[in-house]
């Protein structure tokens, strides 16, 4: 694919690669994401449709691959970065679910602040609470020359802008009477969603006062240390920073510092070279505008202004300090020694910088994501602290025998206590916390109160959840994070509490306890629903069926919808559709389709409550049978198998899928969904440990992407499509007849 075939592409991308998403990203403490301060070449990146296109599928890639964080940068020159930034940012939101928006950073000594207020307040709002707010005052007088400021006046006027967005944002009436602006009794409406404000950032390079000012206001950090001479010079900064935090009595392990750099990911450290080109042409193309720019620049107001020439000597010098370059091994050594000199919280690395072609960028955030955040999963972000110091006297660096013992250690403990995990999701669901603290947000002692609980414990069981990425924890109190918001409030559409309450019967009461003797026997004990029960309050079959109509709605019942067009389908099969929630939702995309789900009597009385509840009783209709031996007597459109070939053993699954042949109509379509396990047998992990459950609770098997499409061929299908959704279960289609 050339790099222009991408504009054709959805700007939602669909990731179509074998490579797998990882799901667990949200869950780090040290925070990924990316910062996009781009350079735009005509001859390389075509028309800026073409380019922004491009950009949007990078940034739905970040978002589907679970980063924390994209940030877009604001200035005026023609082919750097972007000038309409809340439009960028919004652009960005539309295409995005989870990931958070940051500015890096909002020129906002440049504009009237109310309407950089009003801006932001609605890319707030619209993004559903996702805006990180990144300012500076500005540093290239271009950017200053095309709004009609003056460069010199930048501090002032940055400061006046923050105290009038802060107040627009926090107060009813303001009035306000400065040196640049002034107005009488304004009201904003909207104000942004996240409240008191979105989180704000700073961006400080070298100059001292910026970081004393970030301190004093109680703001986070975003630093570029590879602007300046030493990651020493950046340390003494950050102290100052620290200084002006503590002196304003904030608490200094509250706040955030974000590293800013440069990331060159290569699978072979021979390939080194090619990136060292990019970053070079992205810093010189830098230096140019700088140097350039230092000329229009009254200097007195930007003491520190450095051209980068001296800096970026040759590549080892780049690639030793200003940079994250090489195979993922080095870049984790090196994400580890910066995140401890300078007490990192997170990161925004530069991906698209130099004519990086779009292809690379994928495939370096896919390899990030995989190779290399895992390795911070459980790491938290790396305060400065007197350990730190001392481990830096005693000379360990990161790669020393020791600590590499030591963090493989770490790992193995992490594994072997990551039930731990599992129980602390169990219990926090059990007491349904996350629908009491609900949107509002809620202190320990009201949570203790509202349970009748001991507020002790109960302010550990809340740590424990902030620290695995389900809550987090701010001054008055815990708040949902996006991903407990909306799947584990029970008051969210998408929850999927009973799911994860029927995952708590199967691995507290389940078989698991006895896996290395079901394993020798290679048999499983018989699934005895009566023997479970997390929660007694609640039949756990109850918890099962309520868990797969839930899974269903949280997106996989619309993939499974959309994966290809219906249209002119007018009869359904729902093989073991279990509650009928797939049949409901593709009912609900073409109207003119009716559905049958076979199942159980028990499953199907669930069901039938739900079709009644949704509507939906005349289009889908219940028939009891055992589908191994069910004769289906008449013919279909369309043939869901979602989860059930599983369910048997390989010879069934090939009469299920031969059955479906027989009874599909010529032009009929055949949808699989199942839970898939890599051709080698080893990914994903949470495929292959649902397969050894299959082995020791249920009896089943799961199948390799090969063995299935084969299985299916062989049925008599042609295969069309194999998605990996990036959700828990991917999806085979297939049609009767060749195409
Ligand atoms: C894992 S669930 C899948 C449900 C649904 N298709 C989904 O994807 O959420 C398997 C379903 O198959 C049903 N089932 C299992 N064995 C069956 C059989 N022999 N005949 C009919 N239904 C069966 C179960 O009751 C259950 O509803």
């Amino acid at each position: 694919m050339s790099t222009d075939d991408i504009g054709l592409l959805s700007p939602l991308p669909q990731v179509t690669s074998r490579r797998r998403l990882p799901t667990l990203a949200r869950r780090f403490l040290m925070q990924f994401g990316f910062c996009y301060i781009p350079d735009y070449y005509e001859h390389l990146h075509g028309s800026y449709s073409a380019w922004y296109r491009r950009l949007l599928h990078e940034w739905g890639t970040a978002d589907a691959l679970g980063y924390d964080a994209l940030w877009i940068a604001e200035h005026r020159f023609a082919g750097y970065a972007f000038c309409s930034t809340p439009v960028v940012a919004q652009a960005i939101a539309d295409r995005t679910e989870q990931i958070r928006i940051g500015t890096a950073v909002s020129l906002i000594s440049q504009r009237h602040p109310v309407l950089t207020a009003e801006d932001w307040a609605a890319v707030d709002l619209l993004s559903n609470g996702r805006l990180n707010f990144g300012i500076g005052r500005g540093i290239f007088a271009y950017d200053f020359g095309a709004v009609g400021v003056p460069s010199s006046e930048s501090r002032e006027r940055f400061q006046e802008a923050w105290e009038v967005i802060r107040r627009l944002w926090t107060e009813e009436h303001v009035t306000h009477s400065g040196k640049f602006w002034s107005f009488e009794d304004h009201t904003l409406g909207p104000r942004p969603l996240q409240q008191p404000t979105p989180p704000v950032y700073v961006a400080c390079i070298a100059t001292p006062e910026s970081y004393q000012w970030a301190g004093e206001q109680g703001c986070h950090l975003m630093i570029a240390p590879f602007l300046l001479k030493s990651t020493s010079q950046q340390v003494e900064y950050l102290d100052l920073y620290r200084e002006s935090l503590a002196k304003a009595g904030h608490d200094v392990s509250n706040f955030q510092i974000l590293g800013n750099y440069h990331l060159a990911l290569v699978e072979d450290e021979r390939q080194s070279e090619q990136i060292d080109g990019h970053i070079f042409k992205y810093l010189n193309f830098l230096n140019s505008i700088q140097t350039n720019q230092k000329q229009h620049l009254d200097t007195t107001h930007y003491a520190a202004y450095e051209s980068g020439e001296t800096l970026w000597k040759d590549a080892q010098e780049l690639r030793d300090n200003r940079a994250v370059t090489g195979t993922p091994q080095q870049c984790i050594d090196r994400i580890e020694e910066l995140s401890a000199a300078c007490g990192l919280t997170g990161w925004m690395f530069h991906i698209n910088y130099g004519g990086v072609p779009h292809e690379r960028v994928i495939d370096q955030m896919h390899m990030f994501a995989e190779e290399v955040m895992p390795k911070f999963k459980a790491m938290p972000s790396c305060k400065k602290t007197e350990d730190n110091s001392r481990r830096q006297s005693l000379s360990l660096t990161p790669s020393t025998p020791e600590r590499t013992a030591a963090a493989s250690a770490r790992r193995i403990t992490e594994l072997a206590t990551s039930y731990t995990r599992s129980c602390v999701l169990f219990a926090a669901n059990k007491l349904d916390i996350f629908t009491l603290i609900g949107g509002s947000g809620r202190s320990s002692g009201e949570v203790a109160r509202q349970l009748a609980a001991n507020p002790r414990s109960i302010e550990r069981l809340l740590d424990s959840c902030t620290s695995l990425g389900l809550l987090s924890k701010q001054a008055e109190g815990y708040h949902l994070t996006a991903d407990s918001r909306k799947h584990l409030d029970r008051s969210s559409p998408n929850s999927i509490a009973d799911w994860v309450a029927h995952w708590a019967d199967m691995m507290v009461k389940g078989n698991w306890q006895e896996l290395a003797e079901l394993v020798r026997a290679g048999k499983p004990l018989d699934l005895d629903w009566s023997k479970f029960g997390f929660d007694n309050r609640r039949p756990s079959i109850q918890n099962w069926i309520d868990g797969m109509h839930q899974m269903a709605l949280a997106g996989h019942a619309d993939i499974v919808s959309k994966v290809e067009p219906l249209n002119g389908a007018a009869k359904l099969l729902d093989v073991g559709g279990g509650p009928g929630t797939y049949s409901i939702v593709m009912c609900r995309h073409y109207p003119e389709l009716q559905a049958t789900v076979l199942d159980s009597t028990e499953v199907s009385d669930v069901g039938c409550e739900i079709v009644r509840r949704e509507g939906l009783d005349g289009r889908v209709r219940f028939r009891i049978g055992d589908f191994c031996t069910e004769n289906l007597q008449e013919n279909y459109d369309v043939i869901l198998l979602s989860n059930v070939l599983h369910m048997v053993d390989e010879p069934g699954a090939m009469a299920m899928l031969k059955n479906a042949h027989r009874h599909l109509t010529e032009q009929g379509i055949l949808l699989v969904q199942e839970w898939m396990v890599s051709d080698d047998g080893t990914a994903s992990t949470l495929s292959t440990l649902f397969n050894l459950h299959m082995l020791i609770n249920p009896n089943g098997d799961l199948y390799r992407w090969g063995q299935l499409r084969q299985m299916i061929e062989h049925a008599g299908f042609a295969v069309t499509q194999s998605l990996e959704t990036g959700g828990v279960y991917d999806v085979i289609v297939a049609k009767k007849s060749k195409p």
